[in-house]
C-alpha cells in the first residue's frame, strides 16, 4: 500500500432503520468491518475521501429531549392516576401505560405506592409534597396535573428531582366559568337558601327578595382565561366589567369592552368581586380585613379560584360586618373544609365543593388533555404544557433535535478531557448563528450541555427539568454567548463551542491558545460531528467513543492505529487527521463503536509517533 497521509476518512453504513431518500447523500466510501486490512485508499494525496455520514438523522422521535423517558425498556411505564379521571383519558394512557387507578389514598399509602411508577396523575385532591418525591426514590418522571391549579404540587421539589410536571390548562376553562356564572346569579338571587326553605316545608317569600346584576360593577380579579370568559358572560348579562390583572395585556380586555384597572380601584368600585387569580406566594390572603375594609358596603364575592387567595377568617368577619353581603365559594383553603367551618356555614354564604372544572365535557376534555401530555413525556417528548420545564413548540424542538444531541455529546467530551483533581467551575457555551439573537432558544441546548458534563462524572440525573438547579448547585457557572455565523440562517446554529475554564486537561491538545479546554461541533445532514479540539480541526461524527491522538503528522499513522483497533475486531466509524501544518503536530480523531480494552488502548499509546491519546466514551 502506497504511503499516503489521510486527512480524512468516513466509514460509513447504513443505520438499521436506514432508507435513502434522494436528497440525503449515500456511500462516499465502502470498507468491510475489518478496517484497515483490505482499505483501499483514494489516490490523491490531498483527499483521501469525503465525509459522509449516512446514519439516519436524528429525530426528535429518538431524543428523549425533556429527559423524562420511562427507563424501562422492554415494560410499559406504570401510571398512578389517584383521582378521578374520565375514561377517554384512561384509554388513551392504556394505550402505552399501565394504569393503575387509586382513588382516595391516604399520604403514607401514596408513598408506599410511588416507587413503583413512572407517572402520577392528579386532581386537585392529592396533595404532591417533597416527601412524596423523596419516597419515589428517582423512579417518578411526571406528574400530571388534570387541571389548572398546580398550587397542590410542591414545584421546587419537583424541580430538584428532575420531575417534569405538566398541566392540562384549557379543557375546563368554560366550566369554571360557567360555575362562576352560576354562583353569581345564584347567590344574587338566593337560590341555595330559598331551595333549602322550600324544601324544609316553608314558603318565605320576603326572605329571599335578591338582587340585579344588570348594571351594576363586576370586577373580575385575575383576566386570564376563566376570568375573560366569565367577563364575555357577564357583559352578556348586563353588567359593566372592569377587571384587575398585572400581567394581562390591556388589549386583550379592551377587544371585549373591560377595562383594567389598579387592584384599589377594582375593588373599591364594584358591587360584585369575581376571584380568578393562582393561588401564589404574592396572592395568598389578598382578600384580608385591610382590603375588604376598601370595599363598597355590601360588596357580593364569587370564589372559583382557590380559597388560599381569601383569609377566610376575615371574611366571617366582613360577612358578620355587612361589608361584604355574600360570598359564593367553590374552593376553600382546606378541602373539605371543617365541618363546623364559620364560613360555610353562615347563612350569607353559598358553597359548592370545588365543582368548577366537574362537568361532563370538561372531564373529558381534562382527561384526554393529561393523559396525552404525559404519554408523550414519558416517549421523551417536551410538553407543550410543561409547568417546570421550557415549553418549546414542536416545530422549533424538531429543529433542534440533533443540536441538542451535539450539545449533550460536547458536554460528555469536554468533561472527560478534564484531568482528574481540576474540578469545573466554569463553562462558557459560545452558539454561532445567523439568525437573530431571539430566534434560537438555547435553554435546551444549555441543559443537554449541562447534562453532558454533570452526567459522567457523578449518580445524578440531569434533564430539562433540574439541569440549571443541579449545575447550580454544584457552583457551576455557565455563560452563553451568540456570536454572528456567516452560514445560512436556514439552519439555527453554525457550530457549538464547550470552553472549561480554569482546568487542567488528561490530553492536552484539548487546551485552546486561550488556555481552557475548547470543544466545538456541528450538525451535518442531522449528524453531529465534533469540528475542533483545542486548536486543531478534526471531523468525526459523535456516535459512539471517540479516540483522540496526538501524533507528528507522517503517513501511515490511521493505517497503523487502524490495524490494532482491526486485529481487536474493534470497529471504526468515522476518522479525521486535523493538523497545525504539513509534518507537524496532528490530531486524529477516530470514532469506534466497541471500548477498545486496555491493552488495545496501550498499544496505541506506543505507536511511536503517538504523543498523547485520550479515548473518550459517548
Ligand atoms: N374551581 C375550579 O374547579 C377551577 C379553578 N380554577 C382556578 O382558576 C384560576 C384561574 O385559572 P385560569 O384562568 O385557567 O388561569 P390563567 O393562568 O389563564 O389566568 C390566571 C390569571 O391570573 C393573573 N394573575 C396572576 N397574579 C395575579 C394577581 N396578583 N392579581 C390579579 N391577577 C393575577 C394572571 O396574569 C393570569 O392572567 C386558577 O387558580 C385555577 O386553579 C380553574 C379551573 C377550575
Ligand atoms: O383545574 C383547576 O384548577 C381546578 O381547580 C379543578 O380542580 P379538580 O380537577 O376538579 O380537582
Amino acid at each position: 500500500m502506497a504511503a499516503i497521509s489521510f486527512k480524512a476518512l468516513a466509514v460509513a453504513r447504513p443505520s438499521p432503520s436506514f432508507s435513502s431518500p434522494s436528497s440525503r447523500p449515500v456511500f462516499a466510501l465502502s470498507v468491510p468491518r475489518r478496517f484497515p486490512a483490505q482499505l483501499v485508499p483514494h489516490r490523491s494525496p490531498r483527499i483521501c475521501c469525503s465525509a459522509v455520514s449516512v446514519s439516519a438523522p436524528v429525530s426528535v422521535a429518538d431524543l428523549d429531549i425533556a429527559g423524562v423517558a420511562a427507563a424501562v425498556v422492554g415494560t410499559k411505564p406504570t401510571v398512578l392516576v389517584s383521582e378521578k379521571l374520565g375514561e377517554a383519558g384512561l384509554e388513551v394512557l392504556r394505550g402505552f401505560t399501565n394504569v393503575e387507578c387509586a382513588y382516595n389514598l391516604s399520604p403514607e399509602e401514596l408513598r408506599a405506592k410511588i416507587p413503583l411508577c413512572d407517572a402520577l396523575i392528579v386532581r386537585s385532591g392529592t396533595k404532591v409534597t417533597r416527601e412524596l418525591f423523596e419516597a419515589a426514590g428517582g423512579r417518578l418522571k411526571v406528574v400530571g396535573r388534570a387541571g389548572v391549579g398546580i398550587d397542590n404540587v410542591d414545584l421546587q421539589a419537583a424541580i430538584e428531582f428532575g420531575c417534569l410536571v405538566v398541566n392540562a390548562p384549557t379543557a375546563n376553562t368554560v366550566a369554571a366559568a360557567e360555575h362562576g356564572i352560576a354562583l353569581l346569579a345564584a347567590m344574587a338571587r338566593n337560590v341555595a337558601q330559598a331551595d333549602a326553605s322550600v324544601k324544609a316545608g316553608k314558603w318565605q317569600r320576603n326572605k329571599f327578595v335578591g338582587v340585579s346584576l344588570v348594571g351594576k360593577t363586576l370586577a373580575v380579579m385575575g383576566f386570564g382565561k376563566v376570568g375573560s370568559e366569565v367577563a364575555r358572560r357577564a357583559k352578556g348579562l348586563g353588567m359593566h366589567v372592569i377587571a384587575h390583572d398585572p400581567y394581562a395585556p390591556a388589549d386583550r380586555a379592551r377587544a371585549i369592552g373591560v377595562e383594567l384597572v389598579s387592584f384599589d380601584e377594582a375593588i373599591s368600585t364594584s358591587d360584585f368581586i369575581s376571584l380568578h387569580m393562582p393561588l401564589t406566594p404574592a396572592t395568598a390572603k389578598v382578600f384580608n380585613d385591610e382590603t375588604f375594609a376598601k370595599m363598597k358596603k355590601g360588596v357580593r364575592i364569587v370564589n372559583v379560584a382557590r380559597g388560599g387567595v381569601i383569609d377566610e377568617d376575615a371574611l366571617v368577619r366582613a360577612l358578620d360586618s355587612g361589608t361584604v353581603a355574600q360570598a359564593a365559594l367553590d374552593v376553600f383553603t382546606e378541602e373539605p373544609p371543617a365541618k363546623d367551618s364559620k364560613l360555610v356555614q353562615h347563612p350569607n354564604v353559598t358553597v359548592t365543593p370545588h365543582l368548577g372544572a366537574s362537568t361532563v365535557e370538561a372531564q373529558e376534555g381534562v382527561a384526554i388533555e393529561i393523559a396525552e401530555a404525559v404519554v408523550g413525556a414519558l416517549k421523551g417528548e417536551l410538553a407543550a404544557t410543561a409547568v417546570n420545564a421550557p415549553m418549546v413548540p414542536a416545530e422549533v424542538l424538531a429543529e433542534l433535535a440533533p443540536y441538542a444531541v451535539l450539545a449533550e455529546k460536547l458536554g460528555r467530551l469536554a468533561v472527560q478531557l478534564v484531568a482528574g483533581g481540576s474540578g469545573i467551575k466554569g463553562v462558557k457555551i459560545v452558539y454561532a448563528s445567523a439568525r437573530d439573537t431571539d430566534e434560537v432558544d438555547t435553554r435546551i441546548l444549555r441543559a443537554m450541555i449541562t447534562k453532558g458534563l454533570i452526567e459522567p462524572i457523578s449518580s445524578v440525573f440531569v434533564n430539562i427539568v433540574n439541569a440549571d438547579y443541579i449545575a447550580k448547585e454544584r457552583g457551576l457557572r455557565i455563560s452563553e454567548e451568540r456570536i454572528p455565523h456567516d452560514g445560512s440562517p436556514d439552519v439555527p446554529l453554525g457550530f457549538i463551542q464547550v470552553h472549561l475554564a480554569g482546568v487542567e486537561s488528561k490530553f492536552a491538545s484539548a487546551i485552546s491558545d486561550s488556555g481552557e479546554i475548547r470543544l466545538e461541533g456541528k450538525v451535518k445532514d442531522g449528524i453531529p460531528h465534533l469540528t475542533l479540539v483545542g486548536s486543531f480541526g478534526v471531523d468525526v461524527s459523535l456516535e459512539r467513543n471517540i479516540i483522540l491522538c496526538r501524533q507528528v503528522d507522517q503517513p501511515g499513522m490511521i493505517g497503523r492505529v487502524g490495524s490494532i483497533l482491526g486485529d481487536k475486531n474493534v470497529n471504526v466509524n468515522f476518522m479525521s487527521v486535523g493538523r497545525t501544518g504539513l509534518g507537524k503536530q496532528a490530531i486524529m480523531a477516530i470514532g469506534v463503536d466497541e471500548e477498545p480494552d486496555k491493552e488495545t488502548l496501550k498499544k496505541i499509546g506506543q505507536v511511536p509517533a503517538v504523543e498523547e491519546f485520550a479515548f473518550l466514551k459517548l
